[in-house]
């Protein structure tokens, strides 16, 4: 008797699959965008972040069974038109002071982030701007941090009197959600800097990272609530020169009511935009399905390492990890082979944060639609992060949100990464794998638990089926399931063979091929 490995290749049918995701295309110049975000898009990378033949091509493939709706040929200058052009934030050196209103504790009332996180990670967010720094910072107690004022008059005077006689300051962070236009005005008068809120810094850096045409689109549908709310405090102006009453001449309509329905007819061209390169990811989600991969989502908060963790176990060169948040803003597939040779696809996801302003929060979610129909996640965490156990609370309460399948939700696996920067670690319950990505520490042991857990989340199992190598039964199986071992029994005409099979195959080859 002698043994033959069988060889699995990748196969196109496999990379077919896994391409046709986000699809991103060389986007035109956005201006002010921070070169040290535009710069991890190596000239490569324009064309397709998967690249080698793995990642998303640029227009995302033709359905080969027709299904697929054509595209309009003006399509894509329509979304060319839909998209923003003007700078939210100053090009250049920025000097910023960080102001965080600290709301205080209600009693009785559980507190899940703290001042000096929230502090933290506003200031990894400038971090993330190109040539900005942050001067200094403070945290400074409030009652009412979504009121008009936010602080009353002798904060604001005092905080007047710190910014103004700091020459170095050009800018102020504050670190709320959303800054109405006529607060923001104010604030600008009483301190004599521009102000800057949350939602505009994360828009700005997620209008840089936008690489598709999808996540560009969802960016612009984000911005719209600042577009209205410019709107509305230039038509308030007391000047009277924002033109709100006035009437444009034979239209029966004010200049602020054409605006607000150019507005509206914009949202609307985007939202039908959107709905249809989401049908497009769709129905290449159900031709992954139909092909049966095992689809692997990897969530986590955002710089966790999830990209990197990807690269380690796909081997993808093209992958780009990159040290700053939001890096990845799009869902793209990446195909990766388990211990047992079964070829799975690891979706790589936007990352979390807490508090992520809310029509962010819209936008993106169809993004996360994908792993809803994955069959097992991958909870990527860091824990080397100060605030890892935040980190976590906040992952999972997103997840929650997403209304998951329980299957799903119950069958999380959880992965320790950057181990390698928190010596003699150990994981507190004995259910996650701990692993170092950037170093390739604790994969095989990854792999083999991934397997196990993709095994039982798609009712896959393995098998030794006895096959006559005179017939069409092993050329039937290397196409329908994985197989990892053939062992021929020349004097018998026959071999046993390995596999990796989903029942619904197994069910198929019992008929085809009865005992
Ligand atoms: N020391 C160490 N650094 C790591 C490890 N894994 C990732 N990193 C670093 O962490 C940073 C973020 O890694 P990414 O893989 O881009 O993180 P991400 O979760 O994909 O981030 P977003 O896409 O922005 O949400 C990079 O600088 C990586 O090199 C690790 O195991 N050890
Ligand atoms: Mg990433």
């Amino acid at each position: 008797m002698w043994a033959l490995r069988a060889a699995v290749r990748p196969g196109a049918w496999l990379s077919r699959v896994v391409r046709g995701r986000g699809a991103p295309r060389a986007a035109p110049p956005l201006p002010a965008c921070p070169h040290r975000a535009l710069a991890a898009f190596g000239p490569g990378d324009l064309k397709g972040r998967g690249g080698g033949g793995r990642g998303p091509r640029a227009d995302g493939p033709r359905s080969r069974t027709g299904e697929e709706e054509e595209e309009p040929e003006d399509a894509e200058e329509e979304e060319e038109e839909l998209l923003r052009r003007d700078p939210l934030l100053p090009v250049g050196t920025q000097r910023v002071c960080l102001i965080h209103p600290e709301v205080k504790r209600v009693p009785g009332k559980p507190q899940l982030t703290r001042a000096e996180w929230q502090v933290a990670e506003a200031e990894a967010l400038v971090h993330t701007l190109d040539g900005w720094s942050v001067a200094d910072r403070m945290v400074v107690p409030t009652k009412t941090p979504d009121g008009k004022l936010i602080f009353g008059r002798g904060t604001l005077e005092h905080l007047a009197e710190k910014i103004r006689g700091s020459p170095e300051i050009t800018a102020v962070f504050l670190n709320v959600e959303r800054l109405a236009t006529p607060t923001k005005k104010d604030l600008e008068a009483t301190w004599g800097v521009q102000v800057f809120d949350r939602f505009t810094v994360v828009l700005h850096i997620f209008r840089c990272n936008a690489r598709t045409r999808e996540a560009r689109l969802q960016v612009a549908l984000a911005e719209l609530p600042l577009l209205r709310s410019h709107l509305k405090s230039s038509i308030a102006r007391p000047d009277g020169r924002g033109g709100g009453s006035r009437y444009i001449m034979g239209s029966g309509e004010s200049f602020m009511q054409v605006q607000q329905r150019l507005l509206k007819e914009k949202e609307i061209k985007i939202r039908k935009a959107l709905e249809r390169l989401r049908k497009k990811r769709r129905l290449l989600g159900k031709q992954r399905r139909r092909q049966e991969f095992p689809v692997i989502s990897v969530v986590g908060y955002t710089n966790c390492g999830k990209t990197t963790l990807i690269k380690a176990l796909t081997g993808d060169d093209a992958v780009q990890p990159r040290d700053q948040l939001f890096a990845t803003l799009d869902v793209t597939a990446h195909a990766g082979w388990l211990p047992s040779r079964m070829a799975v696809i690891y979706m790589d996801t936007i990352g979390f944060l807490s508090e992520l302003p809310h029509s962010l929060i819209e936008s993106f979610s169809a993004t996360l639609e994908d792993v809803a129909h994955s069959d097992l996640i991958v909870h990527v965490r860091d824990v080397s992060h100060p605030e890892t156990e935040l980190q976590k609370a906040s992952v999972l309460s997103t997840l929650h949100g997403l209304h998951l399948p329980a299957p799903l939700l119950d069958s999380v696996l959880e992965v320790h990464n950057k181990v390698d920067l928190v010596p003699g670690y150990s994981p507190a319950g004995p259910q996650a794998v701990t692993v170092s990505a950037l170093l390739g520490h604790g994969l095989p042991e990854l792999k083999t638990r991934l397997e196990d857990a993709v095994l039982r989340a798609t009712g896959r199992q393995v098998l030794t089926l006895r096959v006559r190598l005179a017939g069409t039964q092993l050329s039937w199986l290397h196409r329908e399931a994985t197989v990892q071992e053939v062992d021929v029994i020349p004097e018998a005409g026959v071999a046993d063979v390995r596999v990796v099979i989903s029942s619904s195959a197994y069910g198929k080859f019992r008929k085809l091929f009865p005992e």
